[in-house]
């Protein structure tokens, strides 16, 4: 199958011509916004934006090839009982060599979502040697022979990099090999998702959307005149965000959707129920007065698609219990904020990525500009007494 066949098999998706309104008025006004801190200037950051955008290019071109032959014995279940495939141990192990040699002076933290637990285990030998061979061959196919042909231990060492904690200290690479691991099984859209913290704030964020179209989701309005799928978003604080083709082209600076009518917004959530409400989302976006239906894709694809304009709304409440990870949401935040948008909790507090692997959040988590910003947290705010009420 190949990732435009894909494409189609994903969509359950609508957007509306809304998104030629925001663009028109996007353009008029040449605004754009950014949440970037005052202590940081826009040179900082380049070397590490390059070896970030180097890291997981690289990684998608190993979860492509996975992706393109998955075997049923390619998929494990973790002890959550959430999927992990041999790509996202893959991507991880790339993405800590690549950034281990391209940043050699850096005192190494990596926070990443996936461990070398189960690999080490007598029935996780096969898989192993499987995610080593995918390793050495992605390394060598992109010419890339300074490392000599890696051992399963050099692959299990480099996984556990990603053990740190994180926190509000210092610097701390923040890593989700594979987000929207379902979706990658399914065939349809995930992402990898690398950022970079310094002191607690996200500085810069890479997406890689391997399966998602350059041209603007649901709509004729073009971000290329291709047909071409495979994105590359990223952002550093105060530099705005942009968007390349993964295959590699000439970069394009993204804004998010500017309109403050909600009649014009259309709205992601997860494709998995399991991951968010669609009830309660729903529920919101009536109050709102969206017309549009939801559109639901995997992964942080949902930011770097909201980031460029194809809707303008991100809706996400995780069922009862449940604790977001700042690997599925620090790239998102940046690549977002700095083309314009607000991420917050469901009460209107920012995302707080300095306390760990665990993002604490007040019932979920909501994107959008900042015109719709107000009236999005208010029929939130109803939405969840409603619910409260009910119970
Ligand atoms: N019960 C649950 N509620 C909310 N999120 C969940 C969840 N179970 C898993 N997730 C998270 O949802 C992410 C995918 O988000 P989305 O629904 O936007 O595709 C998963 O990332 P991984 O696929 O990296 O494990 C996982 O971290
Ligand atoms: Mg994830
Ligand atoms: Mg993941
Ligand atoms: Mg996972």
């Amino acid at each position: 199958m190949n990732t435009a066949t894909v494409w189609l098999r994903a969509r359950s998706i609508t957007i509306g011509s809304d998104w030629r309104v925001c663009e028109a008025r996007i353009r008029r006004s040449g605004r754009r916004c950014c949440s970037s801190s005052p202590f940081l200037s826009s040179m900082a950051y380049e070397k590490e934006l390059a070896a970030a955008k180097k890291a997981a290019a690289l990684a998608a071109r190993l979860c492509q090839k996975v992706q393109k032959a998955l075997l049923q014995s390619d998929v494990h279940s973790k002890s959550d009982k959430s999927p992990v495939t041999v790509a996202d141990y893959g991507s991880q192990a790339l993405v800590s060599l690549i950034l281990e040699r391209e940043l050699p002076s850096e005192t190494f933290s990596l926070v990443a979502e996936e461990d070398s637990g189960d690999l080490r285990k007598e029935s996780g030998q096969d898989t192993l040697k499987r995610i080593t061979e995918l390793v050495n061959d992605t390394l060598t196919g992109e010419g890339l022979n300074g490392f000599s042909s890696l051992t399963t231990n050099d692959v299990l060492k480099a996984i556990d990099n990603g053990k740190s904690d994180g926190g509000s200290v210092g610097r701390h690479w923040v890593l989700d090999p594979i987000d929207g691991t379902k979706g990658f099984v399914r065939g349809d859209q995930y992402a990898i998702a690398l950022a970079l913290l310094h002191d607690g704030k996200v500085v810069l964020g890479v997406l890689a959307c391997p399966n998602l179209p350059l041209a603007s989701i649901g709509s004729n309005q073009t971000h290329s005149s291709s047909n071409e799928v495979g994105c590359l978003f990223f952002a550093k604080v105060g530099d705005g965000s942009y968007m390349q083709a993964l295959g590699g082209s000439t970069q394009t600076r993204v804004h998010v959707c500017d309109t403050d009518n909600p009649e014009e917004a259309s709205f992601f959530e997860s494709f998995e129920a399991a991951h968010s409400s669609h009830d309660l989302s729903s529920s919101i976006a009536e109050k709102l007065g969206v017309k549009a239906p939801p559109v639901r894709i995997d992964s942080q694809a949902k930011y770097g698609a909201l980031s460029r304009g194809d809707g303008a709304i991100y809706l996400r409440f995780p069922h009862k219990g449940y604790r977001e990870k700042i690997w599925d949401h620090a790239a998102g935040s940046i690549v977002v904020t700095e083309a314009g948008g607000i991420c917050m909790d469901a009460a209107g507090n920012p995302l707080d990525f300095s306390k760990g692997k665990f993002l604490d959040v007040v019932s979920g988590i909501i994107v959008t500009n900042q015109k719709l910003m107000p009236s999005l947290l208010r029929a939130v705010k109803e939405a969840l007494n409603e619910k409260a009420s009910s119970l």
